[in-house]
């Protein structure tokens, strides 16, 4: 099985960096995130970035209707961004919220897990892995602002920010809920939950996939801040400046002290946390269970 996948070389096959913005902001000049003019929004087909560098931030928007469901191109388009976004001297902080209405995210992207070969499955979850240590570890200062629902590999992402507002919206629920869909969050996302909302309500939420609506998720420390809806941004933006206001080399350091043991753990077991993740995706049982879950999605239509 090839486990040595590059995220990098996979990026390079899948898009050039920087491709034009498709859709609404494709070629013009919007107002930049934090109110300055004339800065040119860039990104690619699935990640919008609204630069504002006098103000040293930048709103990244996820589009990958219909809910930001993390496909393998979805991820890679967002480790572009970010790295993006960190080479450039400009930029202390980034907004991480969705341009999908109702949506933060629903997750690890199911059609990736279901139905594919073991190469497959390690090259996903390789990029799995690198997504979250590069936001988890990320030197610039990172603040979710959730304007949707966000299930479990999307509510990994928010966790891996270093704050977290959430819109109050009884709809906007949010949790590490694999246990309801038969599966099970790896250690990583664990600790990650642990490390936020401590260990016997990170035991109870995993245990019972529990997805938290907006006065619990805060009650419980999962989020930092919950505000009206139309307020997520501008709440976002002002808890901002007090994390610009410190010395950066300080509190990245700080950040990188208090993450790195987190971080380490799976980077000690990278490729063993692929194996093992392939082997159990790969099994039946867990396949029907994956099949039987997206079919309930499709027929709460009906
Ligand atoms: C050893 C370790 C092993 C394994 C570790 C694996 C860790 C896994 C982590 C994950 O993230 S698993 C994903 C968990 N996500 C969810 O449970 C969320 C599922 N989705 C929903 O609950 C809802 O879709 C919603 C997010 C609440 C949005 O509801 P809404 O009514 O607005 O949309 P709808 O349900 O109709 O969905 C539209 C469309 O999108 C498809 N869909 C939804 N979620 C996913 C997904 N995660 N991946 C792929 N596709 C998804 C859904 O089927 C619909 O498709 P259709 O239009 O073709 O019917």
């Amino acid at each position: 099985m090839a486990l040595a996948v590059g995220i990098r070389g996979l990026t390079r096959s899948l898009l050039r960096p920087w491709v034009r913005v498709p859709g609404p902001a494709r070629g013009r000049t919007e107002p930049a995130a934090g109110g300055g003019d004339g800065v040119r929004c860039f990104g690619s087909p699935r990640v919008l970035v609204e630069p504002d560098p006098a103000a040293g931030f930048a709103v990244m928007k996820m589009r990958n209707p219909p809910v930001n469901s993390l496909s393998l191109e979805f991820l890679t388009e967002l480790l572009i961004s970010l790295e993006k976004l960190e080479s450039d001297k400009a930029f202390h902080a980034i907004i991480l919220t969705s341009d999908c209405p109702g949506i933060f995210s629903a997750g690890l992207d199911l059609m990736e897990m279901c139905g594919r070969d073991p190469t497959h499955y390690a090259e996903y979850w390789k990029a799995v892995q690198e997504l979250w240590l590069r936001f988890y570890l990320s030197h610039l200062v990172v603040i979710s602002a959730i304007n949707g629902v966000n299930a479990a590999g999307g509510c990994l992402l928010a966790l891996s920010c270093d704050y977290r507002v959430l819109a109050d919206n009884p709809k906007y629920a949010m949790g590490l809920n694999e246990t309801l869909l038969g599966i099970i969050a790896p250690f990583w996302f664990k600790d990650t939950l642990v490390n936020t909302v401590g260990h016997r309500t990170a035991e109870r939420a995993l245990q019972l996939g529990l997805l938290f609506p907006p006065a619990e998720a805060l009650q419980v420390g999962m989020v930092d801040k919950v505000v009206p809806e139309d307020q997520v941004l501008s709440a976002a933006r002002s808890e901002l400046a007090q994390w610009l206001a410190i010395p950066g080399h300080a509190r990245q350091l700080t950040k990188s002290l208090m993450r790195k043991p987190t971080a380490d753990r799976l980077l000690k077991e990278r490729d063993a946390d692929i194996q093992n993740f392939v082997r159990f995706i790969s099994r039946d049982a867990i396949q029907k269970a994956l099949r039987v879950y997206l079919e309930k999605l499709k027929q709460k239509k009906t």
